[in-house]
């Protein structure tokens, strides 16, 4: 096999709770992550001569070792001593630094390639432990569905997939550094935590209303009083027939849960008409795991 193409699928948090902090700045977290089917396409073709060569649609991003995606291939040319090189081709449509997990997904599906085109053997827990090398996100970005996220957000357990039912993406126009909303959640007390149990009965009864009221995200009170735009959003999504609606991650992006794909896109008319954001998608929750 000497070449392969593969869909870096995006995630949202359902649930995201933080548990405490850790000694070297990461955080415990509870948090339940989903797949949705908006994606980057990841090319991946081998080449005689070694190095690693990474081209992506989007000019602003980096081609060199800083991109996740480059690292990711790094890591398993050193590790295997793969004399080998490769081509990766990055076709990004996941907004970038959106709190859904773009990066992660482009590195998680060149470990996942490469394992296959170079015949690394290498099992999924083998890669889930390579990947949190590069990223929290990285490892559910491997296996991918509707998971329970604990640790750092490494440690993965499945659960009841998430009902179908459309999702709307709207990524307001402001940036919004991971790091920088940890360490903002650092000095604030966390007032209320999300039900992350009652968020996992909901889905155990596969039941999008259940669901919808207990989603919840700590990182909202960081992120929102630093871009009030995101609480804008959520209203304009829930006036407009979304069940749920809420930041997904670190933000800024925010997501609305709706039983009805005409009403999402007429909720996506009423954002592109508002002037909130030009970035909003309709899609669907994408519950095929990774094997
Ligand atoms: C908030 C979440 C929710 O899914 O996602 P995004 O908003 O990035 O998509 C994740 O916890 C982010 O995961 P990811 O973006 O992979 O994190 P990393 O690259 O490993 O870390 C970026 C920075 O976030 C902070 N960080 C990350 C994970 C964690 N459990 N505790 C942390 O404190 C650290 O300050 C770290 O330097
Ligand atoms: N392949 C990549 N895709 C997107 N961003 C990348 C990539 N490699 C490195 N980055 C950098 O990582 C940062 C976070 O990007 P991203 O993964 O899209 O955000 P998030 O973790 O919020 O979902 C960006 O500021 C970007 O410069």
């Amino acid at each position: 096999m000497n070449q392969i193409e593969l869909k870096a699928l995006a995630k949202i948090n359902l649930g995201l709770d933080v548990l405490g902090r850790r000694e070297n700045g990461y955080h415990d977290v509870r948090m339940v992550m989903q797949t949705i089917y908006l994606y980057d396409e990841v090319k991946l073709t081998k080449k005689k001569e070694p190095g690693i060569e990474l081209t992506t649609n989007l000019g602003f991003l980096p081609t060199g070792d800083t991109n996740i995606a480059y690292k990711a291939a790094k890591l398993l040319i050193e590790e295997f001593g793969i004399s080998e090189g490769v081509k990766i081709v990055l076709n990004k449509h996941i907004p970038v630094a959106a709190g859904l997990a773009g990066g992660s997904s482009d590195a998680a599906a060149v470990l996942f390639g490469m394992n296959r085109m170079f015949g690394l053997h290498l099992q999924q827990k083998d890669l889930m432990e390579r990947g949190v090398k590069l990223g929290a996100d990285v490892p559910y970005c491997i296996m991918r569905g509707t998971v329970l996220a604990e640790g750092i957000g490494e440690k993965l357990s499945v659960l009841p997939a998430m009902p179908k039912c459309t999702v709307l993406i709207a990524k307001p126009p402001v940036s919004v550094s991971t790091k920088v909303v940890y360490e903002a959640l650092d000095s604030e007390e966390i007032i209320e935590h999300p039900d992350i149990d009652a968020l996992i009965e909901g889905l155990r009864q596969k039941d999008l209303h259940r669901i919808s009221e207990n989603m919840g995200n700590v990182l909202e009170d960081v992120t929102i009083p630093m871009h009030p735009v995101i609480e804008e959003l959520k209203q304009v999504m829930r006036e407009n027939g979304a069940i749920g609606a809420m930041m997904s991650g670190s933000g800024p992006t925010v997501f609305g849960l709706f039983e009805n794909r005409a009403a999402a896109r007429e909720a996506q008319r009423k954002i592109r008409e508002s002037g909130l954001t030009k970035q909003v998608y309709v899609t669907n929750v994408h519950n095929v795991r990774r094997k």
